[in-house]
This record gives C-alpha cells, sequence and structure tokens, in this order.
C-alpha cells in the first residue's frame, strides 16, 4: 500500500514557486508547504501498516506493538535521503529527528551507507542512539560517499540497481527526506515497484522533501 500523508494542499502553479528574487511590492510570498514532522511520518508508516495488516512490517517479520508502547512494528526501515545537507537547516533537523524517533521505536535503519550529507547526520544519530544501521553502497560510491569510519554494517554491493533492491529487500518501510535527484531516483522505484506490486510496503515522504 502506498500513500503520502498527511494530505498534502494542491501543488503550486509555476507562477506560484518560490522566486530567486525578491518578490515586487505588493506580491504576496507563496505559501508555505507544511512540513510534516519525524513523528508525524513515523506514525504515518505505522498508520499504513495498521491498515494493511497484511502487508506491513507484520508481513515482513515486525512485532506488533503493545497498547501504550511505542516500539514500532516495524523492525527496520530504510531512509532514503541526501548526499548533502541542503539549503535549510530543517533538513538537518528533521534527519536527526527521524534518527531518534527510530531509536525511540526499537527501530534499525537502512540507508544509502554515506557519511556525508543528511545520510552521515541520521546514520550517526540511530548508531549513536544504539540501533543497527545497515548501509548499503556501491563499491565504486565508497571513495565518494564515504568519509572516515562508516557507522554499523555496510553492505558493498555491485552497483546503483543492486543497492536499490537490497535496500528494498532489507526494509519494512520507506521514509524519504530531503534530498536531491538520488534521493528522487530512489522514491520513484520503490513507488513504482509498489505500483507493481513487487512490494507491499508502506512508503511515505513529506511536501517539502525534493
Ligand atoms: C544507474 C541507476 C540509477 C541512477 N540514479 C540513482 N539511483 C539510485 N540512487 C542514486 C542515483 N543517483 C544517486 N543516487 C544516490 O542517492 C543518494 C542521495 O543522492 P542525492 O542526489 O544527494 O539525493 C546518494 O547516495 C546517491 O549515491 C540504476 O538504477
Amino acid at each position: 500500500q502506498v500513500t503520502t500523508q498527511p494530505p498534502l494542499p494542491s501543488a503550486p502553479t509555476r507562477s506560484q514557486e518560490a522566486p530567486s528574487a525578491p518578490p515586487p511590492p505588493g506580491r504576496r510570498e507563496p505559501p508555505a508547504f507544511p512540513t510534516p514532522t519525524p513523528t508525524d511520518q513515523a506514525m504515518a508508516v505505522e498508520a499504513m501498516a495498521e491498515k494493511n495488516t497484511g502487508a506491513g512490517a507484520g508481513a515482513a517479520g515486525g512485532v506488533a506493538p503493545e497498547s501504550g508502547d511505542r516500539r514500532s512494528r516495524f523492525r527496520r526501515i530504510c531512509v532514503y535521503c541526501g548526499s548533502a545537507k541542503g539549503r535549510k537547516a530543517s533538513y538537518q533537523d528533521a534527519a536527526v529527528e527521524l534518527g531518534k524517533e527510530l531509536v525511540e521505536r526499537g527501530i534499525d535503519l537502512v540507508y544509502g551507507g554515506g557519511s556525508i550529507g543528511l545520510m552521515g547526520l541520521v546514520s550517526h544519530a540511530v548508531h549513536d542512539g544504539g540501533r543497527h544501521v545497515i548501509g548499503v553502497i556501491p563499491k565504486s560510491l565508497m571513495p565518494r560517499e564515504v568519509t572516515g569510519e562508516p557507522v554499523g554494517e555496510v553492505r558493498a554491493v555491485s552497483g546503483m540497481h543492486e543497492r536499490k533492491a537490497e535496500m528494498v529487500r532489507s526494509a519494512d518501510a520507506f521514509i524519504a527526506l530531503p534530498g536531491g535527484y538520488g534521493t528522487l531516483d530512489e522514491l520513484l522505484e520503490v513507488l513504482t515497484w509498489a505500483q507493481l506490486g513487487i512490494h507491499k510496503k508502506p512508503v511515505t515522504t513529506n511536501s517539502d522533501s525534493l
């Protein structure tokens, strides 16, 4: 099952896009999209799994949370995010907060294996919180995306396609944070694979992601 959450306002028209220069006098700034918090995102994937109990982490071996318990039914969530830190400090805050949210819910992380940008922030937050981190990365990309000692388990794969397939196989649900073209590619692929019935795992993002 694939949905995005929460209900989003309609997409801006070309004329509503954020201007690169200050607007002329009298012209109003376009409305800002609401940015769901990492807690919203974590709750969204839980809700999706609940609605589709045959498809969520139950099917993937997750553990149903007891009432009042913040532990998740998901064992592992894949986070797609940028290899850069992005233009807004709020993107970095969201990466760290999401990492902490996963820790609090007892969820391990699957991600692209890089130590740079938002990937580095989310992986360190999860690792520092004591959860397992699985980084899936092609050997050829290591010099570019890994600096210093990588955290957690590194799964070296043969190429980009194998990386995406391994990430989808290894996780029970997917959350996209802000990123660039790579994040967009990963998100579109996991969505289109769901559309084709290749997997039945929840996918969520936010309107401010890409
Ligand atoms: C060659 C293939 C796909 C090409 N595109 C990508 N597919 C998957 N992941 C990618 C691709 N390009 C870059 N990435 C990785 O995404 C991460 C985030 O990148 P961003 O651009 O900063 O959002 C990063 O780890 C990139 O390596 C065949 O399928």
